[in-house]
């Protein structure tokens, strides 16, 4: 469902201008909040184009884009300034490839969009300044933002951003295009009704949709055609607060209060990390989004979707649902060791087992253990096959600075991502090893484009780095893998759950395996559920039988079947630690 609201804006020169000076809109604004940071304007007399225009209407009234404009090219942030001449190219571009009735901003009251409203905004004053130069048109008439702007209503949506989202678009003169409907269907009768070409979304690198996306990336296959257009996709979290704190433009309340990225109410929470420690009060105390550091932890108040899964080990007599039962309370993952000197049979690897063990312990399955050359193409093709069918999968080798540490590579390649330096690694990297490097740019601190995430620990010299479900461990022996993993227990949002530890019972016998055979066969297909594996040392040892499973009476039960089917003594308690 489409419904168009008109805030006070239009493509029509003439009307933009009568509506604009509607006061109404305006009252919905204050200043921006005195515990927001400032920074002082300092009026330069600079003779930019910009500056000839101060005391016009546009910059009165604020709808023009031309304060953004200024406020920046007046900071000392080169590199915000960097950041804004590169998305405004991109905007320009937009606007020069596209009619301005066929582009649309994708607007949600979120901190990304409202920098991307801004940036249009400023675009589009550069744009419409240079057009109106050649033309010889009066400025006066660009009070409102006539660009088309849709929104996707959502009833699970917050009440602040959906006010906010209102006011903004009146305040700007935005015409808005509210839409009832999911992205895809909500696109599809949008570009039905009205002939869209382009798209302004303010993703950017380290969004999950980010991936493989550029400034201008064509909508998904199975998608309505349009343009993305994504002018903010390289820049980070900081960059987003320094440039809404130095242009002092109003951002939704719900970042003043602890929220650092804004999904829905089922699913976002104020960021735990903001979070003010205070014995004496009873409520909890957020500081404001833009006090986050690090900016990688953006998303730790989204909770992660299906990270939930049933605790349920309740036991239906019925052996299918027990085999969906017992699975739905399990995660798998998987480990892959890198190193051509396994594969020579000139080392032994413990640290998989080591692993195998770990995960075990915090109740997971470990579906698969490979062990891969220094390829990068083994390493991806690998991590390819995994990632998708398991919770998690680990790395262990092939990362440092060697020709063959081709664990990144391979990862970002199984990602179909490019590799791209990452600033924050590379001063971990220089603090670390001062400023040796081989070249002039560190090439560890290349890590895969916009899905890595950094892991901190205090107990960690250097993050640890996480593609998507693909961690990578950097441990070469046993205390260092030790170390790591209690860091990585500890770490909130990594999906790492415990869950139920599993059950095990070991027996032992002198019987021979066609003696055992069939009654264990007979087992398995009661006892679905239950993992029932054979081992022995020897040839003339005994022979060791052990059951695993989440639910202790149904591991005692399959032990005590076996037991039963053959004459008393013949089995028993082994311990295998
Ligand atoms: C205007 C618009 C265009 C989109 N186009 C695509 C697309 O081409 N392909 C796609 O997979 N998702 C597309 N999406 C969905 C986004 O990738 C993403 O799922 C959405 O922004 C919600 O992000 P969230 O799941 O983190 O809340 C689009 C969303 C919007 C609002
Ligand atoms: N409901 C929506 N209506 C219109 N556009 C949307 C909607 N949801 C997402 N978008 C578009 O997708 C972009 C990315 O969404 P995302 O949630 O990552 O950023 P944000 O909401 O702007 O900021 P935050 O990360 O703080 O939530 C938005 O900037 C906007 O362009
Ligand atoms: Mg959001």
């Amino acid at each position: 469902m489409l419904l168009y609201i008109s805030c006070g804006g239009s493509l029509s020169l003439s009307l933009s201008l009568s509506l604009s000076f509607s006061p109404s809109p305006f009252l919905l604004f204050s200043e921006p909040e005195p515990k927001r940071a400032r920074r002082s304007l300092s009026l330069s007399l600079s003779l930019s184009l910009s500056l000839s225009l101060a005391s016009s209407p546009i910059e009165r009234k604020g709808g023009g884009g031309m304060e953004i404009d200024r406020a920046i090219r007046e900071s000392t942030d080169r590199r915000l300034q960097t950041k804004y001449n590169n998305a405004i190219y991109v905007i320009q571009r937009a606007f020069a490839l596209y009619k301005l009735e066929e582009v649309a901003l994708s607007f949600n009251g979120g901190k990304d969009s409202t920098v991307l409203l801004h940036l249009i905004r400023a675009g589009y004053y550069l744009h419409m300044d240079k057009t109106d130069f050649c033309n010889g048109i009066q400025q006066d008439g660009l009070l409102n933002c006539p660009i088309r702007t849709i929104y996707f209503e959502s009833p699970c949506a917050f009440p602040e951003i959906n006010s906010f989202t209102y006011e903004t678009a009146s305040h700007y003169g935005l015409p808005l295009e509210i839409i009832r409907s999911d992205f895809k269907s909500g696109l599809e009768g949008l570009l039905k009704e009205k002939p869209t070409k382009a798209i302004f979304l303010g993703t950017r690198i380290g969004d999950p949709n980010a991936v493989g996306q550029e400034q201008f990336s064509p909508s998904s296959n199975g998608w309505p055609p349009f343009m993305r257009v994504n002018p903010i996709l390289d820049w980070s979290y900081r960059d987003v607060w320094s440039f809404i704190l130095t242009c002092k433009v109003k951002y939704c309340s719900l970042y003043d209060q602890g929220y650092t990225s804004i999904g829905s109410i089922y699913d976002t929470v104020p960021n735990t990390l903001l979070c003010i420690a205070d014995s004496s009060s009873m409520e909890e105390n957020f500081k404001p989004a833009y006090m986050l550091l690090d900016g990688r932890l953006e998303r730790a108040g989204r909770a992660k979707k299906n990270s939930v899964k049933s605790e349920n080990n309740s036991v239906p007599s019925n052996g299918l649902n027990i085999v969906d039962a017992h699975q739905s309370a399990s995660y798998r993952a998987s480990i892959i060791i890198v190193g051509d000197e396994y594969l020579f049979g000139t080392f032994e690897d413990k640290l998989g087992t080591a692993l195998c063990k770990k995960l075990h312990d915090i109740g997971w399955q470990v579906s698969h253990i490979a062990v891969v050359q220094n390829e990068i193409d083994s390493v991806a093709d690998e991590v390819e096959r995994w990632k998708s069918t398991d919770d998690m999968v680990f790395l262990l080798g092939g990362l440092g600075p060697l020709h063959s540490d081709v664990s990144v590579a391979g990862v970002g390649k199984a990602f179909g991502v490019r590799l791209a330096p990452d600033e924050e690694f590379e001063e971990y990297l220089r603090q670390l090893i001062g400023n040796n490097y081989t070249g002039d740019r560190n090439e560890m601190a290349l890590l895969p484009e916009g899905i890595t995430e950094l892991l901190h620990h205090k107990m960690l010299p250097v993050p640890l780095i996480k593609c998507k479900n693909v961690i990578i461990l950097a441990a070469t022996n046993h205390e260092e893998l030790d170390t790591q993993w209690d860091c990585l227990l500890e770490l909130p949002n990594i999906n790492l759950v415990r869950t139920a530890p599993f059950k095990s019972k070991h027996l032992s016998t002198m019987l021979s395996e066609v003696e055992t055979a069939q009654v264990l066969s007979k087992l398995s297909v009661d006892f679905p559920d239950i993992y029932i594996g054979c081992h022995r040392k020897s040839r003339l040892g005994p022979f060791i039988i052990s059951f695993v499973g989440k639910d202790k009476t149904r591991v005692e039960s399959a032990a005590a079947k076996l037991s039963q089917s053959f004459s008393e003594g013949a089995f028993s308690e082994a311990d295998c630690g």
